[in-house]
């Protein structure tokens, strides 16, 4: 198949509103190579589009571009960062923004109206600031006036719904285990409530039985919010917790899009073939390893192993209680509240 075909095969449209949130067309991403100061070229001619409020599970290999192509959605590559992708070719929308040539008035809107949390992004926050401070820090980095109350509101109603602890918001990232500090940055890019949320590798550094908890909340930010996401993992079963639309890339190229049955049925690419097998392999019952008894028991303690943590979620979520159980618990984050960050 050429590139040009891979491309119009890929081109599937979930859109349930007019305009879709994300449309890149003939979209080709390159990174300046350190040192030699040639152009490699990491994802070329993808053409796809995401619906508003849809959820699009990209997958890949390693070095398939996945992580080039998180980024570039993201819109962040325009701070200026080294060894960051940029779009080399075709061009790109996300929530109505041009990210290929955006004016200066797009660029002040990209990182509200499109959060990202990268792999490591927990590994960023500040450790000068606390918790609370971290998540609240991308309202008060545009505006030191916003009102403390609405934000430690803001702050507290997020760190519940990333299932960690009140207490924890007058800590420091320094003090959190490493999934800890990945939810602390979820929250974060969730309080300027981005409408187009980009997730790379979502489960890596949060332990098991956080994650669970990790996939309803983005569940709920899609489903609460309209919130359209892309998720980004090399792991098929990671995507499928959230959506059952997925695009496939392998070795910078688009070579499937479609629902995971759909792009497991009608693609015999080596690299889909290879996720026929894994997934025929993890529905296999374990012939010959236990007897039937012994699955019996698997299988009992399998069913409650990612139960809900919490069905009483929307209670939690009750800014008021969270707030007095807060201030009760840590006097400095009423004085936060109050406006007093000293
Ligand atoms: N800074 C860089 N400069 C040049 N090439 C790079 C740079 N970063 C990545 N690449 C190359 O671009 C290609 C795509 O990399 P990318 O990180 O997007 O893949 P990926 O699918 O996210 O892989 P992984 O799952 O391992 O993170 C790879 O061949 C990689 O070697």
């Amino acid at each position: 198949m050429t590139t040009h075909e891979q491309g119009a095969a890929a081109r599937v449209s979930p859109a349930t509103g007019p305009t879709p949130a994300i449309v890149a067309d003939d979209l080709s991403i390159s990174y300046i190579e350190h040192g030699a100061g040639s152009r490699y070229e990491a994802l070329s001619g993808a053409t796809f589009e995401v619906g508003r409020g849809a959820i699009l599970g990209i997958v890949g290999t390693a070095g398939s571009g996945k992580t080039a192509l998180g980024r570039v959605l993201s819109g962040r590559g325009f701070e200026g960062r080294d060894s960051w992708p940029f779009i080399s070719g075709g061009t790109l929308h996300v929530a109505d923004l041009d990210l290929r040539r955006p004016s200066r008035g797009e660029r002040r809107r990209i990182t509200l109206d499109i959060g990202y949390l990268a792999q490591g992004s927990g590994d960023e926050l500040r450790n000068d600031l606390t918790v609370a401070e971290n998540i609240a820090e991308p309202i008060l980095s545009r505006d030191r006036t916003f009102d403390k109350r609405k934000l430690g509101r803001a702050a507290a109603l997020l760190i519940d719904a990333v299932d960690l602890e009140l207490g924890m918001l007058g800590r420091f990232p320094f003090e959190l285990s490493r999934g800890q500090r990945q939810r602390v940055a979820l929250a974060a890019a969730l309080i300027v409530e981005p409408s187009v949320l980009v997730v790379d590798e979502p489960a890596q550094g949060v332990d098991i039985i956080a994650r669970p908890a990790l996939f309803r909340l983005l569940e709920r930010i899609n489903a609460a919010r309209q919130c359209t996401m892309v998720i980004l993992s090399h792991d098929l079963a990671t995507v499928q917790r959230l959506t059952n639309d997925v695009l496939v890339l392998d070795q910078g190229f688009v070579i499937a899009r479609g629902t995971i049955d759909e792009v497991l049925s009608s693609s015999d690419h080596p690299y889909v073939q290879r996720m026929r097998e894994a997934r025929e392999f993890a529905q296999a019952p374990l012939p010959g390893l236990v007897d039937d008894e012994a699955l019996q028991a698997v299988e009992r303690v399998a069913d409650g192993l990612f139960e809900d943590i919490d069905d009483d979620i929307e209670a939690r979520l009750d800014a008021q209680r969270a707030e007095e159980q807060l201030a009760r618990q840590r006097p400095e984050f009423a004085r936060f509240q109050q406006g007093d960050t000293e």
